[in-house]
């Protein structure tokens, strides 16, 4: 820390100082790498952090620069008062590229952006109000008492500190509450909606953030040069302002600087021989997505977690603790059921994935769902829990119709869930994957980060300590810190339910949480469910673990071709003629089969 803040204060020394040493060339070409690294911290923000395709950087930055032009020159209003309204005009059209992504999957945004800021720059070459190809000059210089900001040597010095403060923000979003719930999305936007977030809304965030950090790079360039024109917002620089992003570090604001920094340098170094100089932005670009997807930035870290695994590091040396079981409750006696699904079907093109499939579990049940593969009990979860709208039938959950409600909506009424697969957000520490979990504000609430910055502060130490608890009632303290990709098998499944608990879930589904474990495991993951139920969490669980589901449910229900052909106790299921039969029908599962007499007996 201390070395930190040192090598904050040397930076922000030798930056003070560094007009200097310029002479009046330079320190442009400083102002106008400024104005870049602004733009690439809104990049960064939207589409390393939040994983959303955004090609419309340089037309929030035309917007900016333009209406700080119009409203300059043309409406005879202040240069302050101009620049307020032109991060507004921003914000809009941040709102408005931002639309689509409440729909449009990611890889289609890029194509969708890219049209918005071509439209902007057909529109500005041809728009009278815009000067056409000859651009508006003649912008007024900005206005501070006592500070002269036609020379560019004290333009410099409101950049820097208009750089500091937005860089800062940026990184007070990345490392609180809704950076990491925007890296969740981009890691698993599925797994993030499961866990509460929002994801249109947070889609929409990121925009809005981009636009904000273009309107500002907008506003600066226009009292910086004076003119606009065109050209300035054209798609050969929205490339460029891509490879900043990609070359330095999408993942990292500080690597998009690092990137913007270094190849506007380079551009100026090749602005002689701008085809060789687009080239070789492209082929380093390609370069560093094949071989270094985290750019420059992510390299120091790949480094050191090499180097970590040479040596036998952290993650070897941490041990898995034992589970802390849950304080149990006193089961509610009565209550109507917790979950009602009512003549489910839910048909992929022709294929009827489930058949009027119903299915009641009571307060504090484990329920176990078990069947053939491909017998429809993923698709049962998936429809549960709002990943699917069913073709047809309802779902009530804690009393409400909750069909087809989307799997935030469910996560925050109430429902968690595990995934067959595992799901880990990968990008995230095991800390950073509880803490997810644990956030239950509204994105929208974000407004706090301007308004009430100490409040989000205090909110994120809270989380932290909250965080910690859950690690230590799993045992997964030692892994805190550590990505779940570098854990075995058994300790990932641990931690996806130590996450899907942290969301404070009444239901809890559990999707074949032994898939994979040894038998150690399965007899931890059985004490750990069997705490969770006592808690008050009432568990569905879909397993092909047979001990495990006879020795664990109250009751289990049996599908097989989407179908639901037994329902009941263990005993009762395990000598059912149709579900024997159904089972021998299945050689995937035939070695199953001679457990189920066995446990019922
Ligand atoms: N998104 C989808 N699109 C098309 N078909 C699907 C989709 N999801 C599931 N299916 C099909 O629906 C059927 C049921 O699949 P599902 O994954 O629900 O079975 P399962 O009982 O969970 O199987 P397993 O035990 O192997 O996980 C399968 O035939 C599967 O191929």
């Amino acid at each position: 820390m201390r070395y930190r803040i040192a090598a904050l204060a040397v930076i922000a020394v030798a930056a003070w100082l560094l007009p200097y040493g310029l002479d009046s060339y330079a320190i442009h070409v400083v102002n106008i790498i400024l104005i870049f690294s602004i733009l690439a911290v809104g990049l960064g923000l939207c589409m390393g952090i939040g994983g959303q395709v955004n090609l419309a950087q340089v037309a929030f930055f035309g917007v900016g620069a333009y209406a700080t032009a119009i409203l300059t020159t043309k409406a005879g209003w202040g240069f302050w008062v101009s620049a307020v309204l032109a991060v507004a005009a921003t914000v809009v059209m941040g709102l408005l590229v931002g639309t689509p992504a409440l729909r449009v999957q990611s890889h289609y945004l890029g194509i969708v952006t890219l049209g918005l800021a071509l439209a902007f720059t057909n529109w500005v070459t041809n728009a009278q109000i815009a000067g056409g190809a000859e651009g508006i000059s003649a912008i007024p210089v900005p206005t501070i008492p006592g500070v002269d900001l036609s020379s560019e040597y004290l333009y410099y010095y409101l950049e820097l500190i208009i750089f500091a403060v937005t860089l800062a923000f940026g990184l007070f979003i990345v490392r609180t509450a809704l950076g990491r719930r925007m890296r969740a999305m981009r890691d698993d936007a599925l797994a993030a909606g499961s866990l509460g977030a929002e994801v249109p809304v947070l889609r929409m965030t990121a925009f809005l953030l981009a636009s904000i950090y273009g309107g500002i790079a907008g506003v600066l360039y226009a009292g910086l040069i004076r003119y606009v024109a065109p050209e300035s917002f054209s798609i050969a620089n929205m490339f460029l302002l891509l490879a900043m992003v990609i070359i330095g570090g999408r993942q990292s604001l500080v690597g998009c600087v690092a990137g913007a920094v270094v190849l506007y340098l380079v551009r100026e170094l090749l602005v002689d021989y701008p085809t060789a100089a687009q080239i070789g932005y492209g082929s380093v670009v390609v370069l560093v997505v094949v071989f270094a997807p985290t750019g420059l930035a992510g390299l120091p870290p790949r480094i050191r977690q090499a180097l970590r695994r040479r040596r036998g590091g952290a993650g070897e040396a941490a041990r898995l603790g034992e589970f802390r079981p849950y304080e149990a409750v006193e089961a509610a006696a009565g209550d109507e059921p917790i979950l009602v699904a009512d003549a489910i079907s839910m048909h992929f093109r022709g294929l009827k994935a489930l058949d009027d499939v119903s299915l009641s579990v009571d307060p504090g049940e484990i329920r176990g769902i078990v069947g053939p593969n491909g017998s429809g009990k993923t698709t049962l979860f998936n429809v549960i829990s709002g990943l699917y709208r069913p073709t047809r039938g309802r779902v009530r959950f804690r009393g409400r119709d909750a069909t087809g409600l989307a799997p935030y909506r469910l996560a925050r009424a109430g429902m968690s869930r595990t995934f067959q697969n595992l799901r880990l957000f990968g990008d995230l520490t095991v800390e950073e994957n509880v803490l997810v979990a644990l956030d239950r504000h509204a994105t929208w609430q974000s407004w706090r980060y301007v308004g009430r910055p100490i409040s989000v502060l205090r909110r994120d130490r809270d989380l932290h300590r909250r965080a910690g608890e859950v690690l230590d009632r799993y045992g997964l303290r030692e892994f805190a810190a550590l990505p779940p990709k570098s854990l075995p098998y058994g300790i990932q499944r641990r931690v996806e339910i130590a996450r899907a608990m942290a969301a404070a879930p009444a239901l809890l589904l559990l999707d074949e949480p032994a898939a994979g474990l040894n038998g150690e495991e399965v007899r931890q993951l059985s004490e750990i469910v069997r705490s969770i139920r006592d808690s008050g969490v009432t568990v569905i669980v879909i397993e092909h673990n047979m001990g495990l589901v006879m020795s664990l449910c109250e009751r289990i229900t049996v599908l097989a071709s989407g179908k639901v052909i037994a329902e009941g106790l263990p005993a009762e299921v395990a000598q059912n003629p149709a579900v024997i039969e159904a089972y021998l029908g299945d050689s995937m599962s035939s070695d199953d089969l001679p457990t189920l007499p066995e446990v019922a007996r």
